[in-house]
């Protein structure tokens, strides 16, 4: 169970931020677009470094460690997933599904094993969005960054997300800090609420 911390954080859209996510728990960021909610997950991921502040996972600091030994702790799942080899399964660092966890994680967003063999171009963008959360979960992170994961995917795919989240942030004591447009969403996800304007964090309703 890992806290984030974000303190006095300064970024390319504004700040300075103060932000604590609790393990286990979900945190919404919301705010027009352009307002800059990816490039506050980029820095929060050291993608892009802040202009200023810390980030803190419990007791490291993100300055402590290199940024892709950081990043597989503080995972950012970018809006639109890359892919670069043949097939699905190429993609993924160890065998296959040797864990209970992953072969559930695979079967509630949708999938069974044949899906790793599957090519990736005649995947759907949906296809592509799970599956690149998949990918990111089997790698255990600590925290998770997720910028719209469920854009454009149906009610059953976005509900089966949903879940696995839930369920991954519980279950690992994992941080979530996803951005969303619906407060729909983000009542179903229980979570604290927060909406990004002029570059300041603004509480809005429910667990505010
Ligand atoms: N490296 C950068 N340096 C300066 N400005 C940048 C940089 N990267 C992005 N921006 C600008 O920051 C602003 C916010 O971008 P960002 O992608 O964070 O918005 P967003 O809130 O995620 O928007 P959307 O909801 O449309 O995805 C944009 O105007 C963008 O052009």
């Amino acid at each position: 169970m890992s806290t984030l911390y974000l303190q006095a954080l300064e970024w390319v859209c504004g700040g300075p931020l103060e932000l604590t996510l609790r393990g286990g728990e979900c945190v919404t960021l919301s705010g027009a677009s352009g307002s800059g909610k990816t490039t506050l997950l980029r820095a929060i991921a050291d993608l892009d470094p802040p202009e200023g502040g810390e980030v803190r996972l419990g007791d490291m600091a993100r300055h402590e460690i290199e940024g892709p030994a950081w990043r597989r702790r503080v995972a950012f799942l970018p809006a639109e997933s890359r892919w670069w080899a043949d097939t699905v399964g190429a993609h993924l660092p160890r065998p296959p599904l040797e864990n209970r966890f992953d072969r559930h994680a695979l079967a509630e967003l949708g999938f069974d094993d044949a899906i790793l063999e599957s090519p990736v171009p005649p995947l759907s963008t949906g296809e592509r969005q799970r599956l690149a959360l998949f990918r990111v979960l089997r790698n255990r992170p600590q925290a998770l960054l997720l910028d719209e994961p469920t854009a454009g995917l149906d009610p059953v795919s976005t509900g089966k997300v949903e879940r696995l989240v839930r369920e991954y942030a519980r279950g690992t004591g994992a941080p979530v800090l996803w951005v969303t447009h619906t407060a729909e969403q983000a009542e179903r996800l229980g979570a604290r609420r927060y909406q990004l304007r002029a570059g300041k964090l603004h509480t809005e309703g429910g667990k505010g």
